[in-house]
């Protein structure tokens, strides 16, 4: 049995976890590039913790520059079990009002300027992702938002904007009217990523506004955005520190395989597999490839 290592990546207005006993910031190098920022270890209660924020400190990484193939890869050589994304999010929902946390579960993915896999020419790889979130990480994460008081909605569809301009009236109309419920710019293909690297992996949605659709609040805009990402940090912060609280000493095993999601998933035969690309993937997928 694995030891439980929670992994936490912290979005827009959350750069940092203050609480974090024993801190070491740890650089780690990955053949995938940069990441976004040195990791920050330590322990929250009993939970062995590793921190990225998505953006780097200072938030110098737009949406599209992030290198999330880099992220996933320096989690995952640094143990990393399981993964909660916490990221800001428009909602299209009256009821999902901005201070509400939404776990979401699904996800559309309209990006288009990112690298969206690990594998490729020369090793390839197709891994299930019809459920692309953990169910006992996001049973977990109600449980903690539930005993914070923390108002919230378990499950829901974030779609994922290649951004950085907010949406038109007409995108955000069109979106609605899918019956989706949050939209964000960073859920993919970090999400995706994680899968290939059989991180467990679930989302919250920290809704900072209700995108363009709504006639009585208009348009997003900045200013709307950042006063409600600080009202929203500080809650992020307490769900955190929770869920480290009564999170289990080792990795509980994925009902979904989640944590296994490449087990039957690599498809190239091993002797037409480049050497160049099995090397990058030793800590994503050295597990399977080393068979
Ligand atoms: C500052 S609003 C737009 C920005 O905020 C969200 O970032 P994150 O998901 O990292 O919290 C959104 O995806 C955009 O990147
Ligand atoms: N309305 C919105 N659209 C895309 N990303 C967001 N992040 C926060 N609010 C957003």
């Amino acid at each position: 049995m694995a030891k439980a290592v929670l992994g936490i990546i912290g979005g827009s207005g959350i750069y940092d976890l203050p609480g974090l006993e024993a801190v070491e910031e740890v650089r780690v190098a990955s053949p995938w590039g940069e990441p976004s920022d040195v990791l920050r270890r330590g322990r929250l209660g009993p939970t062995e913790i590793v921190f990225l924020p998505r953006h780097g400190r200072g938030h110098a990484l737009s949406p599209s520059d992030i290198n999330y193939r880099a992220n996933i890869d320096v989690l995952k050589r640094v143990g990393v079990t399981d993964l909660v994304s916490l990221s800001a999010v428009g909602s299209f929902k009256g009821e999902l009002s901005p201070g509400t946390f939404v776990l979401a579960d699904q996800f559309i993915d309209k990006t288009y300027l990112r690298q969206p896999s690990f594998f490729g020419k020369g090793c390839v790889a197709h891994v299930a992702f019809s459920h692309p979130v953990a169910p006992l990480l996001q049973k977990r994460l109600a449980a903690a938002l539930e005993a914070e008081a923390i108002p919230h909605a378990v499950g829901g569809t974030a779609v994922c904007m290649e951004g950085p301009a907010f949406s038109t009236l007409a995108e955000s109309l069109f979106h609605k009217a899918q019956g989706w419920d949050l939209i964000g710019m960073t859920s993919m293909p970090e999400a995706k990523l994680a899968r290939e690297a059989e991180i467990a992996y679930a989302f919250v949605g920290m809704v900072t506004d209700f995108d363009a659709w709504h006639e009585e609040v208009g348009p997003v805009d900045v200013a709307q955005v950042v006063h409600h990402l600080h009202a929203n940090a500080d809650k992020g912060r307490r769900l955190v520190a929770r869920l480290a609280r009564d999170f289990p000493a080792e990795h509980e095993p994925c009902p979904i395989h989640s944590d296994r999601a490449l087990e039957h998933a690599v498809i190239t035969a091993k002797e037409h597999r480049d050497p160049a690309l099995v090397a990058k993937l030793d800590a994503v997928a050295g597990r399977v490839l080393a068979r």
